[in-house]
């Protein structure tokens, strides 16, 4: 019998995890993988890049719907462009990350980039891994399988610290006021927060090796699969 198709959501708060479980989720499953945190990335870059003032709601939807953001699928490959233009470096800038939640919380930027995310889930061939914020709850609702990760700030601070020595190197204790920020300012948005699914799984990955977070996540999927058969 033919493997079913299928969706899994994986949300969460910055620096849980999302993108590297996703990532090897996808591979081991042979499924697609979409990190929407980069088409927000995207436009906030193309805003920035056009001299559009982010913290005017009302200059960035009337700008959205021009630049053409597109997104490659492949877990060990992902790619992101801009008008044809690989972005895939500059929306990690830290300029993009002080500015991504302001524009993400403009509710005609959501409304055009969640009419993306659901075209590039709906095309994807044997099923996708698409992480991000608000896939559980407004993206995908009908999503096979829904995990939310989580991690104490000091966990997340210290992962991400580690990860940009050498590069955007910021302290610990800087990094963790960025990313509660952040998290506050996605949380406290009138449009799709960022939520828990009443339906998702909860993992608190604070005291888990990726390896770990990754069985947990193939373990639900394979049991969703058996269910489905
Ligand atoms: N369980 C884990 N144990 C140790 N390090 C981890 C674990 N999960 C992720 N990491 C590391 O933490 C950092 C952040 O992970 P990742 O980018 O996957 O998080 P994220 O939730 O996608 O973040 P963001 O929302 O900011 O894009 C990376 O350096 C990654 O290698
Ligand atoms: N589904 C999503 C994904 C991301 N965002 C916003 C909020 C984040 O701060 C920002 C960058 O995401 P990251 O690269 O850190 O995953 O994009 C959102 O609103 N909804």
């Amino acid at each position: 019998m033919a493997e079913s198709s299928v969706i899994v959501a994986i949300d969460g708060p910055s620096g849980t995890g999302k993108s590297s479980t996703s990532k090897a989720v996808a591979t081991r499953l042979s499924l697609g993988f979409l990190d929407t945190g980069a088409q927000y990335r995207a436009m906030t870059w193309w805003m920035l890049a056009n001299g559009i003032d982010v913290k005017d709601p009302v200059a960035v939807a009337g700008a959205c719907d021009k630049p053409l953001i597109v997104s490659g699928t492949d877990p060990q490959g992902p790619t992101i462009t801009v008008d044809g233009a690989d972005v895939s470096a500059p929306i990690r800038t830290s300029e993009v990350t002080a500015a991504v939640s302001a524009v993400s919380a403009v509710p005609e930027v959501r409304v055009r980039i969640t009419e993306l995310q659901r075209t590039i889930a709906a095309e994807a061939p044997g099923g996708i891994v698409v992480e991000g914020r608000d896939i559980g709850t407004t993206v995908l609702p009908a999503a096979d399988v829904k995990v939310f990760l989580t991690a104490s700030p000091e966990v997340r601070a210290a992962r991400r610290s580690a990860e940009l020595k050498g590069k955007d190197a910021a302290d610990v204790a800087a990094t963790r006021e960025a990313l509660v920020k952040r998290d506050a300012v996605d949380s406290g948005r009138k449009a799709s927060p960022l939520a828990k699914a009443d339906d998702a799984v909860e993992v608190d990955t604070s005291e888990l090796t990726l390896g770990q977070v990754v069985e947990c996540v193939v373990t639900l999927v394979e049991e969703w699969k058996r269910r489905a058969r």
